[in-house]
């Protein structure tokens, strides 16, 4: 377990990070989600002791990372956004070198190695020199060694960054699979990909926790107050005569077209799904409806909301 309090980082002026506060459970896939510059490289950087920070703790599995970094780091592979990768060494004499920096004992280095080549799928190239690697292949080594010693938390910035499709596909595979046996938390600015991949959901702006949950429940936390549109064959006053009948509308927007429908565009009030009371309002006035949905806020309009400018509303709502 991750138990990250207060954590602040500035650079001179700049606050990267501003007081962030998260625990990061066993077992999941977590997914650091936020625009270019939002601090999480900076984050990461700080909750796998690479670098200091100006005030607040990081605590692995009790241990903190500054005070006690030797007990801490053990319990953690970390895949920086720049993969510390040796150029002229072979993959495997790679290995070997990461091997033993980790302080993985000698008679479990090998078997540990062999199990990474496989996991990895580096068997083809594992006495190529890194330097004449593809990215992908770069960053599958890159990934190997963050798992070799096989810690409770693999923590990988940017996996996916420069890749082509196909080599994204195999290490969000890789990832799922690691998964299985750690936990894992990876950063991204790619919405689908974090969608795709992860459980739960960190999305991080200016250096703040804007958001967080599982991707479910964000979705769900904004399509409670979503819109509801109602279209029907009536003219707009007889349209808001009806609508208003439920006694329950916070706002109302209407579009007539030439065609003679009305189209509603429906905020109730405290964000209520009002749907049947909408029904049995317009089959009372014996008008039919057309057609009555429930529109949801996608988890690309929440990013952009959270992100830009008006951000720190959920977090503050839900206080
Ligand atoms: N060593 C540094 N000195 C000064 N400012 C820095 C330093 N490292 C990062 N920053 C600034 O801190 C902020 C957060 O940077 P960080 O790299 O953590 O963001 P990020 O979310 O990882 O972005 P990206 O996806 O672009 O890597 C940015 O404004 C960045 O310019």
């Amino acid at each position: 377990m991750i138990e990250v309090k207060n954590l602040t980082k500035r650079y001179g002026n700049h606050l990267a990070v501003d007081h962030l506060n998260f625990t990061v459970e066993s077992g999941k896939i977590y997914g650091f989600l936020g625009p270019n510059g939002a601090g999480k490289s900076t984050t990461m950087n700080i909750m796998t002791g690479y670098l200091g920070a100006t005030e607040g703790q990081v605590l692995i599995d009790g241990h903190d990372i500054l005070k006690e970094p030797e007990e801490a780091k053990k319990n953690i592979g970390y895949l920086p956004e720049i993969p510390p990768l040796y150029m002229e060494m072979t993959v495997r004499e790679y290995l070997e070198f990461a091997a033993e920096l980790k302080g993985i004992k000698k008679d479990k280095r090998e078997p540990q190695i062999e199990e990474v080549i496989r996991l990895a799928k580096l068997r083809d190239v594992e006495n190529r020199l890194i330097q004449n690697l593809s990215k992908g292949y770069k960053q599958r080594v890159g990934l190997a060694q963050a798992v070799l010693g096989f810690p409770e938390i693999i923590i990988l910035d940017e996996p996916t960054v420069g890749l082509d499709p196909k080599q994204i596909i195999e290490i969000r595979e890789l990832i799922r699979k690691l998964a299985k046996k750690h936990t894992v938390i990876l950063s991204s600015h790619i919405l689908a990909e974090v969608r795709e991949v992860c459980d739960y959901i960190m999305i991080i702006s200016g250096g703040k926790l804007v958001a967080s949950d599982t991707t479910e429940n964000l979705e769900n936390m904004m399509s409670g107050k979503g819109q509801i549109e109602v279209e029907a064959k009536a003219s707009r006053d007889e349209m808001d005569h009806i609508i208003r009948r439920t006694g329950k509308i916070k706002e109302v927007k209407y579009r007539t077209s030439a065609s003679g429908i009305t189209t509603a565009q429906i905020i109730a009030k405290g964000g209520e799904d009002i749907r049947e009371e909408l029904f049995l309002a317009f089959s009372h006035a014996d008008v039919p409806m057309l057609t009555l949905n429930q529109s949801k806020t996608t988890l690309e309009e929440i990013f952009l909301e959270l992100t830009q400018g008006s951000g720190n509303r959920m977090i503050k709502e839900e206080k």
